[in-house]
């Protein structure tokens, strides 16, 4: 089984090494190459997403990536800049169904921004459209306001759109979801203002007949994003477009103790699979030898377990990062009074060791 490795930018490049260290310490043994993305592609190869690099991750069983950007490409056309390469592989892949799970392990609960007894025991699921929306819709781009009252002035305009079968095998995957845990499925939306929202919401309606074992309710976002916070444990998994599936992802996190606790599993729909952090690249952090390793390598477990049928393996990694965290091991993110603070490859080190 051949595993392309992404590591890309900033921290990206750190954290992806500790997920390796683990991935080969398993009793399987997997082919892994390595291909430069994000900034690390524009300054190899001058594009953030090389052909030789996406052909690798076409070829491969799995994809594992770290994070891509950089202040310093800000100024670049966007076309060049490091994030268009973990939009294209998105799109180029047709890796449609984001899975980010947010749980708060018991170790962490003292970690989180929030009080103790708001995020104790939260397990929950948001499953994010990630081939469609805002981020991908056209037209787009720049020209003077055609009309209003600022007719003539510069102007950026997105479009935000979703076709029905975009909606449909979202919510198919988002329903199957919730059959194997709590059966209730929130779908988050803007259907009171946006007519892509009202769209959504009525597919979700309609799909939703297929699975009567599965409770549905809808929300709008500015109220989830308000629930998240106020009783997060409500919730089992919360189905949403890309743009408000990133937001409140991030917002997810936090409820875990940090970013750096939250992995992710990107799929199409033969569970072929780019497995990568939730966050980004950390520039503020990157060269320190400080980023938490864990949303990697959790991620790297999802990868065992979604795209190459080794669960057990998966479940060892998970188990072992519970000892760490049990142990005390705390990178400085999710440090707390008392713990075993440590770097990033302390951190892989320890789960190394527990595996
Ligand atoms: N999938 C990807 O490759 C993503 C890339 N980005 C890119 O990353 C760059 C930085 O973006 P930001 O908005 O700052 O988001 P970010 O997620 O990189 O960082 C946000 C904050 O979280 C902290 N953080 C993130 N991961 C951490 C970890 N593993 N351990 C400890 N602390 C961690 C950072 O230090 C920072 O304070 C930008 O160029 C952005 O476009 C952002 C999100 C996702
Ligand atoms: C480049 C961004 C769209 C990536 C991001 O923020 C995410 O996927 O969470
Ligand atoms: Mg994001």
């Amino acid at each position: 089984m051949k595993i392309a490795v992404l590591p890309g930018d900033g921290i990206g490049k750190e954290i992806v090494k500790e997920a390796i260290k683990v991935l080969n310490a398993l009793d399987e043994k997997f082919e892994m190459e390595e291909a430069p993305v994000g900034g690390a592609g524009y300054e190899a190869k001058g594009h953030p997403l090389p052909d030789s690099t996406l052909a690798l991750a076409k070829e491969a069983d799995a994809i594992l990536f770290g994070a891509v950007g950089d202040w310093k490409y800000d100024s670049l056309e966007r076309a060049l800049r490091p994030e268009q390469a973990i939009l294209g592989l998105r799109k180029h892949l047709q890796l449609f169904a984001n899975f980010r799970p947010a749980i708060c392990y018991p170790q962490l609960t003292g970690a989180s921004s929030l009080k103790p007894e708001i995020v104790s025991g939260l397990d929950i699921l948001i499953v994010r459209e990630l081939n469609g929306d805002v981020y991908f819709g056209t037209p787009r781009g720049n020209r003077k306001a055609p009309d209003g009252p600022f007719e003539g002035a510069r102007e950026g305009f997105d479009t935000m759109r979703y076709s029905e079968p975009e909606v449909q095998r979202i919510a198919h995957v988002a329903f199957q979801a919730a059959q194997k845990r709590g059966k209730r499925l929130t779908s988050v939306d803007k259907a009171n203002v946006l007519e892509t929202s009202q769209l959504w919401k009525d597919v979700m309606i309609d799909v939703a007949k297929q699975y009567p074992d599965v409770e549905l309710s809808h929300m709008y976002v500015d109220n989830a994003a308000m629930q998240l916070v106020k009783a997060p444990k409500s919730f089992d998994v919360i189905v949403t477009g890309n743009l408000f599936g990133d937001i409140l992802s991030d917002q997810a996190a936090m409820l875990t103790g940090s970013i750096g606790m939250l992995p992710s599993a990107s799929l199409d729909k033969n569970n072929k699979g780019l497995y990568e952090p939730s966050h980004g690249s950390a520039p503020d952090i990157a060269g320190k030898g400080i980023a938490n390793p864990l949303a990697t390598i959790l991620s790297a477990a999802m990868m065992l377990r979604y795209s190459l049928n080794k669960a057990e393996q998966a479940e060892r990694i998970e188990k072992a990062v519970q000892k760490v965290l049990e142990a005390g091991y705390r990178t400085g993110d999710i440090a707390t009074p008392g713990c075993r603070q440590v770097g990033t490859a302390e951190m892989g080190d320890a789960v190394l060791a527990a595996l």
